[in-house]
């Protein structure tokens, strides 16, 4: 753009191009051609562009935080729970920049916030790999972050025993990139998500934060690893910390904008939740329950299944809440354990859909039984589960599901 405004002072013929270029009349004849090519290659990289806007969001109106605006790096922001996160923060006002791989994200869920909050300086999208420290610390130098939501993980148990390396990698070495930037550039507040596969399998139920963390999987491993490096750095730091412990996050947003994506080439670690919808849609012949011989009630894994805007509702009260030189650690969960058996039969009520049932050993890495007790979030943060019918949470979920039988690439 440059070069045109200096050849409109040069007194040379420029006309509008429409899509906020201009066509420069050319100079010598013997340029014609080379310029033509030039303009309509000019013009193609601007519809590609365009095309693609989130991956080339601007980031100028971001340069500075603005007093009074809180602005919330939240990593991991084009994944289920990250996006949900995103669109609660931009709702309440939060400034948003999301980072993200799109490794296990979609491109399709950031669109989405982009069309509901269009204004400039609400929501940013930097494509980045949280394993490229020089990235991080730029992104890092060029924003004024007040808080950041570190989300993005790989997250699945079965996977983290087959592949190891990539859990310790993308979680713990992550972190530490993510930790030492927030070091480095002074940020107040630090919002963790952790996991209960941290407690491993405990002899005492409920969960209570203060049960002994012994992870058996390298999920739960490498998260605890994490947890314990951004521990150790907060002993002698100003920062505020919260670490908040998920159980297993399910449901959707309530207005039906966003949803659950998993990448369907994993689908073989997927979770108990996506199977169930992919079983009732068809995509695959039935459910594989894995494991049945366990000591619970019906011999399934038990688990404490926590809605998803109850999650992020829990993010937003600790944000708020979090103050300086200090550690908070929560278990986010209902308190309330239900079997893999009653997880299927609520999902075919959810469905309407007699899923087809398939019983399978054990899934290495899974733990018979986890329910939290969540009175310490409940008393300190104010903070307790709203949504604790597992089936009007599958419903909400299904219902976008239905809508979106190509997750983010249907809409
Ligand atoms: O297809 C399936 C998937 C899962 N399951 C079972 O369903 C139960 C729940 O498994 P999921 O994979 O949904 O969830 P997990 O309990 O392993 O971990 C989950 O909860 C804690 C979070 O921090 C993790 O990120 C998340 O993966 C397990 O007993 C598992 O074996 C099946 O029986 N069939």
């Amino acid at each position: 753009m440059l070069s045109f405004s200096r050849a409109r002072s040069q007194g040379r013929n420029t006309r509008p191009l429409g899509g906020g270029m201009e066509y420069l009349e050319p100079k010598r004849k013997s340029n014609v051609m080379g310029k033509l090519i030039l303009v309509v290659s000019l013009t193609a990289l601007c519809i590609i562009m365009l095309k693609h806007a989130p991956s080339f969001t601007s980031p100028t109106a971001f340069s500075r935080s603005e007093e009074g605006v809180t602005h919330v790096l939240v990593t991991g922001g084009a994944g289920y729970i990250g996006s949900h996160a995103a669109l609660r923060l931009l709702k309440d006002s939060y400034r948003v920049t999301i980072v993200d791989n799109l490794s296990r994200g979609n491109l399709g869920a950031v669109k989405v916030l982009q069309g509901l909050f269009p204004e400039a300086g609400r929501l940013q999208f930097i494509y980045a790999d949280l394993g490229d420290a020089k990235a991080v610390d730029k992104i890092f130098s060029e924003n004024a972050f007040d808080a950041v939501m570190h989300f993005a993980a790989v997250a699945y148990v079965g996977e983290s025993t087959l592949d190891p390396l990539k859990y310790y990698h993308n979680i713990t070495s992550n972190t530490l990139v993510v930790l030492e930037a927030v070091a480095r550039h002074k940020v107040k507040k630090l919002i963790y998500s952790s996991t209960c596969a941290t407690y491993g399998e405990p002899d005492k139920m409920p969960i209570v934060e203060v049960t002994p963390q012994v992870p058996i999987n390298p999920y739960g491993k490498a998260k605890k690893m994490a947890e314990d490096m951004i521990l150790d750095f907060s002993k002698n730091s100003d920062m505020a910390v919260m670490i908040l412990r998920y159980f297993n996050v399910i449901g959707s947003d309530p207005e039906g904008r966003l949803g659950e994506a998993p990448k369907p080439e994993l689908r073989e670690h997927g979770r108990i939740s996506g199977a169930c919808f992919d079983a009732a849609r068809g995509v695959i012949p039935g459910l594989q329950v894995k494991g049945t011989d366990y000591k619970t009630g019906d011999g399934t894994c038990v688990r404490d299944y926590i809605d998803v805007t109850d999650l992020v509702d829990a993010h937003v009260k600790a944000l708020e809440k979090a103050k300086p030189r200090n550690v908070g650690i929560y278990n986010v969960g209902t308190g309330k354990g239900r079997s893999v058996k009653e997880f299927v039969e609520a999902c075919k009520k959810a469905t309407g859909v007699d899923i087809k049932v398939d019983f399978l050993p054990r899934r290495p890495g899974d733990y018979a039984e986890v329910y939290s007790d969540p009175a310490k979030i409940l008393r300190d943060l104010n903070w307790s589960a709203r949504y604790t019918n597992l089936q009007e949470s599958l419903e909400v979920a299904w219902k976008w599901q239905k809508t979106h039988p190509h997750g983010y690439a249907s809409s």
